[in-house]
């Protein structure tokens, strides 16, 4: 792609600056992926940043359309290399976002959304202050619980360190912009509509 003279030799700050960036963060099972998935159906405009993770594909997954799948040298590698914007380690396995498609996307004039866990979002807020981020809540903690459950997607173990951190996570949602309770999901998709959109 060619790159625009205006851009050539800013830095990811400058051009993040001139786009819009947006984060959906919370708890894991609190359905940001879902959220995610219906506003993309309904505003193919969006531009959703398919991530980087160590963790082993579930059924129906597929590579390069919900993450690239890489081994963990591979991913240190990336790291090294400097090729994420953000990356964290979440229960046991590391997940990241590259750099260069959402910086080409911004470049474009898209609206790109970032659907990633609490440290990540932490260090997207702290390097980029423009960016929005959207804190998704669950109405109760048994109500998540319920949510990673009945997803069958995790080995017990799995689920166990997923609460176990979604504890912490919770608290912390007063550290971004806004904060979105997901009960009636209809509700909250048409919250972070209104928000995307104002
Ligand atoms: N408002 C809602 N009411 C009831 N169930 C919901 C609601 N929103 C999402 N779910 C369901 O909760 C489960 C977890 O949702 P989802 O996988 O989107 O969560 P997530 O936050 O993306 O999790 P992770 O961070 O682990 O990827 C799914 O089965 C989804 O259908
Ligand atoms: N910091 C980052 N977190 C990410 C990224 N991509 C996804 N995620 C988050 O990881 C957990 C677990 O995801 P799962 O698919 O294994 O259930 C979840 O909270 C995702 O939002 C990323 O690039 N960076």
């Amino acid at each position: 792609m060619q790159v625009l003279p205006i851009y050539s030799g800013a830095t990811t700050q400058q051009i993040l600056s001139l786009g819009k960036l947006v984060v959906l963060t919370g708890p894991s099972g609190v359905g940001k992926g879902t959220l995610m998935q219906k506003l993309l159906e309904r505003h193919p405009e969006l531009y959703y940043s398919v991530s980087a993770t160590t963790r082993s594909p579930r059924p129906g997954e597929i590579n390069g359309q919900n993450y690239y799948f890489v081994d963990r040298s591979q991913f240190e590698k990336l790291v090294a290399q400097g090729e994420f914007l953000e990356w964290a380690e979440f229960a046991n396995n590391y997940y990241g976002t590259p750099r260069a498609a959402v910086l080409e996307k911004i470049k474009s004039g898209k609206l790109v959304v970032l659907e990633i866990e609490l440290e990540g979002a932490r260090q997207i807020r702290r390097s980029y202050p423009n960016a929005l981020s959207i804190f998704i809540l669950p109405p109760t903690f048994l109500e998540l619980e319920n949510r990673i459950r009945g997803r069958g997607q995790d080995s017990e173990e799995a689920i166990a360190r997923r609460l176990n951190r979604a504890q912490a996570e919770i608290q912390a949602a007063g550290e971004f912009d806004i904060q979105i309770v997901n009960d009636d999901f209809e509700t909250a998709l048409h919250q972070i509509e209104a928000i995307l959109f104002a």
